[in-house]
């Protein structure tokens, strides 16, 4: 196969070189994967209404999300175990993202120390826009320990995921027997606080279903990083996020991967930013493949997106390259969508460029 030319093509040639096993596990969700499916098949549903002879002129992509400055509306989703994926696992993700001025969320479950997540980006960028993707642990003081390593490491908000009172049923897993990290590849935030010669013990993370909105309001008294709520899918829950203190929240159903036949992430956007009511950003990921969909997302109410698999494909496929050349495809389709669509900048789309049920 020549260079892939589009995030499928991405996928294609990260299936050649994964491991099946590896490649099942970035690939799968819940059960029969309704939703994976739904994410990608609902933003083909949508039908962009282009505006004509505007003279908006070749657009400016730049976003400004929670003070971090991006160079385009799209962002890392965190992602779980990238050593699985190459070798340089998140150090190439990290340089990758900011390199190409985007904002990664690093994951908890990262394959690489927060610490060295953050120098390998700052080796690429000498501000890199870092976050840090937490499952609040049961243990309040090993929580606090881990947000303290995100904050000295210098990630700039706390995004914390709410859909995973639990794991998601994955089956694939299951049928592969995939129910442990191959030996010598850790989750280097999870070691024992006070081991930096990194010879200790590494808890298992708990997915804890006691996680509740006070753990929200704990994390508040801990850190003074910008909180994000991350896999909302109802305009109820999106209030209470706001009320409790959250400054943004992520429309997500964690790529299929939690509670299966939950509705695809891109029909539950428009009513949960009508709750937010642009009283703080909302982001969204899900399905996102093509810079239309970006568009269709921005269009809806997103202040950006994030991309979850697509980033891992490009890190199957050429580890920093890969990741770079992903993001790089993205930027010219969106540019591409946005000029098309009449538009002169991401704030200039709106919801009349969408429309339902007809392509
Ligand atoms: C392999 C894999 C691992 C993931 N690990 C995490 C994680 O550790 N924490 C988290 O909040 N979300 C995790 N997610 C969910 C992503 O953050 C994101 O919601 C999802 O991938 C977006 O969908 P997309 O893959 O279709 O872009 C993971 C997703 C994948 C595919
Ligand atoms: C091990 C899992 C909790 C990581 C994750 O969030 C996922 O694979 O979707």
């Amino acid at each position: 196969m020549g260079a892939p030319v589009n995030v499928r093509e991405f996928e294609d040639l990260a299936r050649e070189r994964l491991d099946p096993v590896h490649y099942d596990y970035f690939a799968s969700g819940a059960q029969d994967e309704v939703t994976v499916r739904a994410n990608e098949a609902a933003f083909a549903r949508l039908a962009l209404l282009p505006r004509v002879l505007r003279g908006a002129g070749t657009p400016r992509l730049g976003v400004t999300v929670l003070g971090d400055e991006a160079s385009m509306p799209v962002m890392l989703a965190p992602t779980a175990f990238h050593r699985l994926a190459h070798p340089d696992a998140e150090r190439a993700t990290a340089r990758a993202a900011a390199k190409a001025g985007v904002i990664m969320i690093a994951a908890m479950l990262s394959t690489v120390a927060i610490e060295e997540v953050a120098a390998e980006a700052r080796k690429a960028a000498p501000d890199p826009a870092l976050w840090f993707q937490l499952y609040p642990q049961p243990d309040p003081a090993f929580t606090e320990a881990v947000v303290r390593r995100a904050e000295a490491a210098g990630c700039r908000a706390l995004v914390v995921t709410a859909d995973s009172p639990a794991l998601g049923r994955n089956e694939r897993g299951d049928r592969n027997g995939f129910h442990d990290l191959p030996p010598g590849v850790r989750c280097e935030n999870l070691r024992e606080p006070g081991d930096p010669a990194r010879t200790g013990h590494v808890r298992q993370v708990v997915l804890s279903p006691g996680i509740s909105w006070d753990d929200l309001d704990r994390l508040r008294g801990v850190t003074d990083l910008p909180i994000v709520v991350k896999g909302v899918l109802r305009p109820d829950d999106a209030r209470l996020a706001v009320e409790r203190g959250a400054d943004a929240v992520i429309v997500s159903n964690h790529g299929g991967r939690q509670l299966d036949t939950v509705p695809a992430s891109i029909t539950r956007l428009a009513p949960v930013a009508e709750a937010v009511a642009g009283r703080v950003p909302v982001l969204l990921d899900g399905g996102v493949r093509r810079g239309t969909d970006v568009i269709k997302a921005l269009a809806l109410g997103a202040d950006a997106v994030a991309i979850g698999r697509p980033a891992l494909w490009g890190l199957a496929a050429g580890g920093e390259d890969g990741v770079t050349e992903v993001l790089g495809l993205l930027r010219r389709e969106l540019e591409n969508a946005l000029v098309l669509c009449g538009c002169a900048a991401p704030q200039e789309t709106g919801p009349d460029l969408v429309q339902e049920g007809a392509c």
